[in-house]
């Protein structure tokens, strides 16, 4: 794999923002082709379809594998009978990188609900659909920004589940992986010499020693420490609350929450227009826009592409360093 090859843009749901977004893209300047049904992209749309990922790309124009869908896309309306192809293309994106045919894939968004109603699809997202499609590999997912300063990166240890099932997941085996895929990652992706780590409590404050909450005192500190003495630069348990502040986030490189939103919130608040999803410990380059299908307002032009071309501009630096 490297920078050298383009990186696959997949389509994602045709009825979302994402095929007014791949044209937009190009913005980006990074070598890329979009895997998908050209007849799903803007009318109007300078495109050309190339046949396999060793072609030359068109200069200024959008290059397209074509993936041929059987309905039309309806902005807004998902069709159920999409839905398969929207979870193949992501497959065959998978396929290309494994052959060494391209240098990473950046996916555009789909919608869960379309695809599990209309094909049944088992995976709560691309996280851990690409997991799967590796061999069941442990991943994590990061969201990260450097359009904001000090830089602000975020892995969700517990992802796409309920609230109420996070404190039977949030394990010391599931906080221990997510550290050292982080701080792996962070070296081989990010070229980070030291990373440094800090881990937000599950409780607010932190738990405040045992009074609003125990796992931090039943086993947090004792996994920091443990993990400390083993050479990660680790800070915590943190609360949650105060470690977002610029001058919190100068003191590492990534924070580590317990759960979806204690990690999300804050990067999509500050920076949602161009905040990248970015899957680490894949034996591929998976980066994404941080942003949905916007059902509300597909169809109109108005997508912003900030994070498609941030997404695109990092999935070819991993390339370039892996
Ligand atoms: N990587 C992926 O495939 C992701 C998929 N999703 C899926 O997207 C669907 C919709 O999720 P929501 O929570 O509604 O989030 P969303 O990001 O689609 O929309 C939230 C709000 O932000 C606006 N917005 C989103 N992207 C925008 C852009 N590029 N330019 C301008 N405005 C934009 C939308 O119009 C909407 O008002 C769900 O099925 C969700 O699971 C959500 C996040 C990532
Ligand atoms: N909330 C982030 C999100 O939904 C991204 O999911 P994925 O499809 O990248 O796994």
């Amino acid at each position: 794999m490297s920078a050298s090859r383009p990186i696959l843009l997949t389509c994602g749901e045709p009825a979302g923002i994402g095929p007014e977004l791949a044209p937009k893209a190009l913005a980006s300047g990074v070598p890329f082709v979009f895997l998908g049904d050209p007849r799903h992209l803007p009318a109007g749309t300078d495109w050309v379809e190339v046949s396999s990922l060793d072609e030359a790309l068109p200069p200024g124009r959008l290059a397209v594998l074509r993936h041929d869908f059987p309905a039309p896309a309806i902005p807004g309306q998902p069709c159920p009978a999409n839905a398969q192809a929207v979870i193949d293309v992501i497959a065959r994106a998978v396929d290309h990188c494994v052959r060494g045919q391209a240098g990473g894939i950046c996916t555009l968004p789909i919608n869960k609900e379309a695809l599990k109603r209309g094909a049944g699809f088992g995976f709560p997202g691309h996280t851990e659909y690409l997991a799967h499609l590796a061999g069941d590999v442990p991943v994590v997912m990061m969201l990260a920004s450097t359009s904001v300063q000090p830089p602000c990166r975020v892995v969700p240890v517990t992802i796409h589940v309920a609230l109420s099932d996070v404190p039977g997941l949030f394990t010391p085996a599931a906080l221990e992986q997510a550290i050292r895929i982080t701080d792996a990652a962070l070296r081989r992706d990010f070229g980070l010499a030291a990373p440094r780590i800090a881990v937000s409590g599950l409780n607010p404050h932190a738990g405040e020693n045992g009074v609003m909450g125990h796992e931090e005192t039943d086993w947090m500190v004792a996994l920091v420490a443990r993990l400390r003495a083993e050479g990660f630069d680790l800070a915590g348990p943190l609360p949650a609350d105060t470690m977002f502040h610029p001058a919190a986030r100068a003191r590492y490189d990534a924070a580590l929450c317990a759960y979806h939103d204690q990690a999300l919130i804050p990067i999509k608040t500050l920076d949602f227009s161009a905040g990248v999803n970015v899957t680490l410990g894949l034996p591929f380059v998976r980066t994404s826009p941080d942003h949905g299908t916007a059902f509300d307002i597909a169809g109109q032009g108005i997508a912003d592409a900030d994070s498609v071309i941030a997404a695109l501009r990092m999935a070819h630096d991993m390339a370039a360093r892996r």
